[in-house]
């Protein structure tokens, strides 16, 4: 069997994860920390129709109580998500010494490689990622040097129709936080022309034995904002902390087609004044292939976000010190999941 290995980025590609038992390198053994539960009753994870006239009124309560919920009526249509299904396909099915062509490199995000935070994992995920940046046509050109053009343009219509649902995403949950139509446009999360876009395509192989393994660890994202596209097969799943209903569980986010799964990143909560939960996320996996498109939306790199004056004002005192976003992912690097505190205002 071929191994190439990068510890550094850690991936392993042996045969695409066609071991025929898993590796202890792979085996997670405190997967079971907390129960998986089923996404009902209390633990039904929101879902929202763009088209609700209580739109504000929803995304603002799904935000502050889960950080999580999915979208339906969402208005994308169903072919371009199909051809970016079809295009990650093709990417993730090439040979692994033609993925390792444009393998992520020290100080550059975008590229084929493991996930961001994983040197603090203690295993491999099972899982492969591709990051496209601002254009993808560099990279495409060395995995496909005969016909690279489809790729980008399907990616492009992606994120042309992603975008626009980012920014309606991001202005209703501004509205719910009190913010006004002209209050809203004069922050920087609130001006499209100010956001910047991260796209992160990933697969997560089928196992013989799922229970062992995990496509991506506990993690929060980033940013402001993530919209998670899926090939209908389940696998993400949120941390509900200890309540009146029950302990401390995973609970998995249905998968249902033709929906999208919005997550609340670090950078929300911090410019919510902790007011929208930034969910605790992994993704598990199954014996059929998964196949999902994070599409992250946070400011662009020069700009600092803080709690909005209007909800850190008189009455409550900003709980963050302003941070942009490369500056709190080079906390994450250092600090992993206690990058928030780093820059927690002590109110003492
Ligand atoms: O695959 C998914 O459902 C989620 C992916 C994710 O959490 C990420 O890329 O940060
Ligand atoms: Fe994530």
């Amino acid at each position: 069997m071929s191994l190439h290995t990068s510890r550094k980025l850690k991936i392993h590609q042996p045969e695409n994860f066609q071991y025929e038992s898993i590796p202890d390198s792979h085996v997670w053994d405190d997967l079971h920390d907390h129960p998986s539960v089923e996404p009902i009753g209390p633990d039904a994870v929101p879902v929202i129709d763009l088209n609700d006239p209580k739109l504000i009124e929803k995304i603002g309560k799904a935000c502050e109580e889960w950080g999580v919920f999915i979208i339906c009526n969402h208005g994308i249509e169903p072919e371009v998500l199909n051809r970016l299904c079809s295009q990650m396909h093709r990417l993730f099915a090439l040979p692994a010494e033609v993925k390792l062509k444009v393998a992520k490199t020290e100080g550059h995000d975008a590229g084929y490689g493991g996930f961001p935070i994983s040197h603090f994992c203690p295993k491999f995920s099972w899982s492969e990622g591709f990051a496209i940046g601002s254009s993808s046509v560099d990279h495409a050109q060395k995995l496909w040097p005969d016909d690279y053009s489809t790729f980008c343009e399907v990616i492009e219509e992606y994120k042309k129709a992603i975008n626009s649902l980012g920014c309606r995403l991001i202005h209703a949950m501004l509205l719910s936080l009190g913010l006004s139509e002209e209050e809203l446009c004069q922050i920087p999360v609130g001006d499209s022309s100010k956001l910047k876009t991260v796209m992160h395509l990933n697969s997560y192989p089928a196992c013989t034995n799922p229970d062992r393994v995990l496509g991506l660890p506990p993690h929060t994202d980033s940013g402001c904002v993530a919209i998670v596209y899926h090939n209908g097969i389940s696998g993400l799943q949120v941390l509900r902390c200890k309540d009146d209903i029950a302990p401390t569980r995973w609970v998995t986010v249905p998968a249902v087609s033709n929906t999208f799964v919005v997550n609340i990143g670090d950078l929300m909560h911090v410019l919510s004044n902790g007011r929208f939960h930034n969910v605790l996320h992994r993704v598990t996996i199954s014996k059929t292939n998964r196949l999902s498109c994070a599409y992250f939306f946070g400011p662009q790199a020069d700009i600092k976000v803080g709690p909005l004056s209007k909800l850190a004002g008189l009455e409550q005192s900003p709980l963050y010190k302003p941070v942009t976003w490369p500056g709190l992912q080079k906390m994450r690097s250092m600090l992993h999941d206690k990058a928030l505190q780093a820059i927690k205002i002590d109110s003492n």
